[in-house]
């Protein structure tokens, strides 16, 4: 049986993107504005629009402080901001909706949503990615980790130097691979597991732009940045 060993300079890495995951909070009130009220479809597509823009400044944040990735090339940045944004929201939603709630909270919330004005067809993939994410018990190491592993993904359109972000990747993968083994020595197929979840999560992100614009209500309204990372309009 392999011993596994995190080095030192992977505890250094990590403990960089966990502290700017950490300074990732918002939108956490998400979940408690939704228990507070009963919004209408269009509050709540407003609130949406809300969460999802401040959640694109957060993700730049978080990203600027992954290590080498300011060194890329400035189109590529871009190009894996734009790239993953999606991923990352759907990503985030499931990690806010997994937070653990006073009794009945979590069924409130989930009823909440489902009322929300997402058409009914999408309702089902959302709760099923969200609800295999919960069953993973992810730590805050691998949260923080998966999450920039999805930015950094070389394949991303119009990324122009692939190698470029595969080396910073890898880093990644190789220690969240090993975090994987330590946390869950039970289930050695936990990381792959994890890394299947991103496959899911590319599923749901495809039917993002059907998922706002068949909002039960008329007249979508999107800001320009959300026009850019929402491809709609
Ligand atoms: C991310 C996303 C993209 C598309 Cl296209 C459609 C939908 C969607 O989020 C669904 C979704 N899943 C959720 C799970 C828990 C939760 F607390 C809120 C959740 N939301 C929406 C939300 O505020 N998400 C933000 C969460 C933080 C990061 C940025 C995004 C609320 C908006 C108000 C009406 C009820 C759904």
């Amino acid at each position: 049986k392999e011993k596994v060993e995190i080095t030192k300079e992977q505890k250094a890495l990590t403990k960089v993107i966990v502290e700017a995951y950490n300074r990732h909070q918002i939108p956490q009130d998400v979940a408690k504005k939704l228990l507070q009220d009963q919004y209408s479809v269009e509050e709540n597509f407003l609130l949406l629009t809300e969460m999802a823009t401040s959640q694109v400044q957060v993700i730049v944040e978080f990203t600027k402080s992954i290590p080498g990735f300011l060194s890329l090339d400035h189109e590529d940045q871009i190009a894996l901001l734009k790239g993953s944004a999606v991923e990352a929201m759907f990503l985030r939603s499931a990690q806010v909706f997994s937070k653990k709630m006073p009794n009945g909270h979590n069924g409130i919330l989930e009823e909440r949503i489902r009322k929300s004005g997402i058409s009914e067809e999408f309702i089902t993939p959302m709760f099923n990615f969200y609800k295999s994410i919960i069953g993973l018990h992810m730590s805050l190491e691998e949260q923080a980790l998966l999450t920039a592993i999805t930015i950094l993904t070389p394949d991303r359109p119009y990324v122009k130097d692939h190698q470029a972000v595969e080396k910073l990747q890898e880093p990644m993968l190789d220690v969240l691979r090993k975090v994987c083994v330590l946390q869950h020595p039970q289930e050695p197929q936990y990381f792959a597991r994890l890394l299947g979840r991103l496959t899911e999560l590319r599923t749901l992100t495809h039917y993002h732009a059907e998922m706002l614009t068949s909002w039960r209500m008329n007249d979508h309204k999107f800001t320009p940045l959300l026009c850019e990372i929402w491809d709609v309009q």
